[in-house]
Order: structure tokens, then C-alpha cells, then sequence
């Protein structure tokens, strides 16, 4: 399928002085699910606010299954559902009533949005927690139940458009894998997912695209494989430092070093396939040597290109990045 149903273009929204996005484009056809990345105050949630008629854009284009969402957000929202970053507020209720709740909303039949409730519980298995009631601050019902509540209610009904924002917030690691599938299953049954993350190494699982956003602007976009910017077979050579230590492989010239990025005292290296016994042999040389306290191999993966791309000198200033290739290009990301 290739039909659109958001398209943004050149989209500006400021706060003041701050340039919360900056000229973004993006586009979710059907049957997509698109991830959308970037650290804490990237402009994220700025965007998913003026999709759904939240935020007014400052300037650009937002079209939502072809309707102009900046000039009739009424209209556009009919065509979305959103589960916001904040949790759901569903004080009072049990699971079941609020999904069922949003699939009549949505306009199911009391018959059908019962059935949704059901479904969906086995889906995300939270059935022992269907009929238990949420009360006021927090109790009741844990954080990651209440997350996965707003999850079922955003998808009760299918909608064309279908944003997520951080929908993982507070899950546990055996629910979050049934929440992944259970959103690429809605990208499989024709909706397009804009997913908005945090969880670049279990996103890269279920999206077929990926928008990589750094302070306000675009800097990435394409495919898991294509972000990667690395070949399949290449490996990512971990190290950690010592306190204070300072990374060894930047005066080396005997590792050959497709792409480095630090984050505090661990060093992200990629390196070619071909050269894993050199890179252990090298890494194992280090650590008698005390340079480095550990080290591991192992494949590379999308978020070390992730964290490349976003790496932010100021004022996160224990971030640095150097692409520099000792023996082969790599593709720019
Ligand atoms: N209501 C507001 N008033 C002033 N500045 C704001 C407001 N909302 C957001 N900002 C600023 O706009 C920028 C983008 O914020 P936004 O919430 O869109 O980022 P985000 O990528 O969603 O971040 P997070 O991952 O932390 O949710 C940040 O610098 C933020 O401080």
C-alpha cells in the first residue's frame, strides 16, 4: 500500500525562544509503522500535538488521510487515535469499562466493543486485571497496567492514523514484547502507526521506517537497515573505561574503526567483520593493561548509529562522535 494518511511538511512551532521543531517533514502511509527518535526535548511530542490539533504549527503543511489538520483539526482527529505520553486517566474505572468505553466512542457497537475488550486483554495479557478497579493516586492498578489500559482504549476501534506516544513507559520486559507485536500487528492490518520512542533497540524489531530527531530538526530518516549506515555483518566492540580513563582506541592506529561514539565511560566501536579476532585480540591487550575494566563483541545494531546521530556535545558534553574511517567509508547515515 502507498497511500499517505499523515504527511507533514516544513512544520516550525517555537516556544518562545526555543525552536521546538524546525522544518520537519515526515510521512506515514498505510500499513506503516514509523518510529520516531530522538533524546529528551527533541521535539517529539511537539509534533504528535500539532497532528492532533493541540498545538497550532507556527508554519508547514499537516495532512491527516488527506484532510488539513491545521485548518480543520476536528475533521483530521476523527481519523486518529492517540495514547498520549501522559498516563490515561481512568480513576474510577476497571480496564474493561474504559476500553469498552473507547471502542463506543469510536463509534463500535456495545456488542463489538465488549469483544475488543476481551481481545485485547488476551492480547496484552492483562486479563486478571480487567475487572479490577484504578483508584486515585496510582492505586488499584500498577503503572504498566494502567499503560497498557490506554494502549487497548487508543485501539479499541481501528483508525487509520494510530500514534503512540512512549507506549512502553512502566511495562515489564515479557509484556513489552506482547505490546511490540501487538502494535506491528496494527500496522499489518492497514493502519499507519506513528510511533513515538525512546526504545531504539526494541523498535528496530517491528518499523518499517525511522525518524531520527536532534533539538528541533530532522537529522535522520529511512529504514532500520539504511539508518544502521553498516553493513549486516559488521560488529560493535564495546568497551568500558576505567574512571577518568581515556579511550584507548583513539590513538591506536592497529584498530581499524568504522564509526566511535562515547557515552560516559563506554566506548561504542564498529568494526568489520573480518577484523573481530584483531579487535578481541586488541581489546584483551587493553585489559591487562588496564585501559579498558571490560569489553564485549558483538552484532551492531541500530542504536549505536542512533546514538552517532544524536550525539550531543553541549551540553550533554560526555557524548563524543568520530566517524572517522580507518579502512573503509561508511554510508552517511
Ligand atoms: N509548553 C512549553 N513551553 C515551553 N517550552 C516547551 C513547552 N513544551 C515543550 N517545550 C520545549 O520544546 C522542546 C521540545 O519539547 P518536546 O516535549 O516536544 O520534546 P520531546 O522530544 O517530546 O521530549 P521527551 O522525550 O522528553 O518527551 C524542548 O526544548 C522543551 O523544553
Amino acid at each position: 500500500m502507498d497511500i499517505d494518511v499523515l504527511r507533514i511538511t516544513g512544520l516550525t512551532r517555537r516556544y518562545g525562544q526555543v525552536i521546538a521543531n524546525d522544518g520537519i517533514s515526515l510521512r506515514v502511509r498505510a500499513g506503516e509503522v514509523v518510529g520516531l527518535l530522538g533524546h529528551n526535548g527533541a521535539g517529539k511530542t511537539t509534533v504528535v500535538s500539532q497532528v492532533v490539533g493541540l498545538l497550532k504549527p507556527g508554519a508547514g503543511d499537516i495532512r491527516v488521510g488527506g484532510t488539513d489538520a491545521v485548518q480543520a483539526p476536528a475533521a483530521a482527529r476523527r481519523h486518529v487515535a492517540l495514547q498520549p505520553q501522559a498516563q490515561t486517566p481512568i480513576d474510577g474505572l476497571t480496564p474493561r469499562s474504559a476500553i469498552e468505553i473507547a471502542g463506543r466512542l469510536r463509534g463500535l457497537s456495545v456488542r463489538d466493543a465488549r469483544a475488543a475488550a476481551i481481545d485485547l486483554a488476551e492480547e496484552l495479557d492483562i486479563g486478571p486485571w480487567l475487572d479490577r478497579r484504578a483508584l486515585p493516586e496510582g492505586s488499584g492498578l500498577s503503572g504498566g497496567i494502567r499503560r497498557l489500559t490506554g494502549f487497548a482504549m487508543a485501539v479499541a476501534a481501528p483508525t487509520p492514523l494510530l500514534i503512540l506516544d512512549e507506549p512502553t513507559n512502566d511495562i515489564d520486559a515479557s509484556r513489552r514484547r506482547l505490546l511490540w507485536d501487538a502494535v506491528r500487528r496494527r500496522g499489518d492490518l492497514g493502519s499507519g502507526v506513528l510511533l513515538v520512542t525512546h526504545n531504539v533497540a526494541e523498535a528496530e524489531r517491528i518499523v518499517d521506517e525511522l525518524v531520527v530527531l536532534d533539538r528541533g530538526r530532522l537529522v535522520a530518516d529511512g529504514s532500520p537497515a539504511r539508518l544502521r549506515g553498516t553493513q549486516d555483518s559488521d560488529l560493535r566492540l564495546e568497551l568500558q573505561l576505567p574512571p577518568d580513563g581515556a579511550d584507548p582506541s583513539e590513538s591506536d592506529p592497529h584498530l581499524p574503526v568504522l564509526r566511535r561514539v562515547r557515552t560516559g565511560r563506554r566506548i561504542l566501536l564498529t568494526v568489520a567483520a573480518q577484523d573481530a579476532a584483531a579487535a578481541v585480540s586488541w581489546a584483551t591487550a587493553q585489559h591487562a593493561d588496564d585501559r579498558v575494566e571490560g569489553f564485549s563483541l558483538a552484532p551492531a545494531t541500530l542504536e549505536d548509529a542512533y546514538l552517532a546521530l544524536t550525539a550531543q556535545p553541549e551540553p550533554r558534553d560526555e557524548i563524543h562522535l568520530d566517524t572517522t574511517s580507518t579502512h573503509r567509508e561508511t554510508t552517511d547515515a
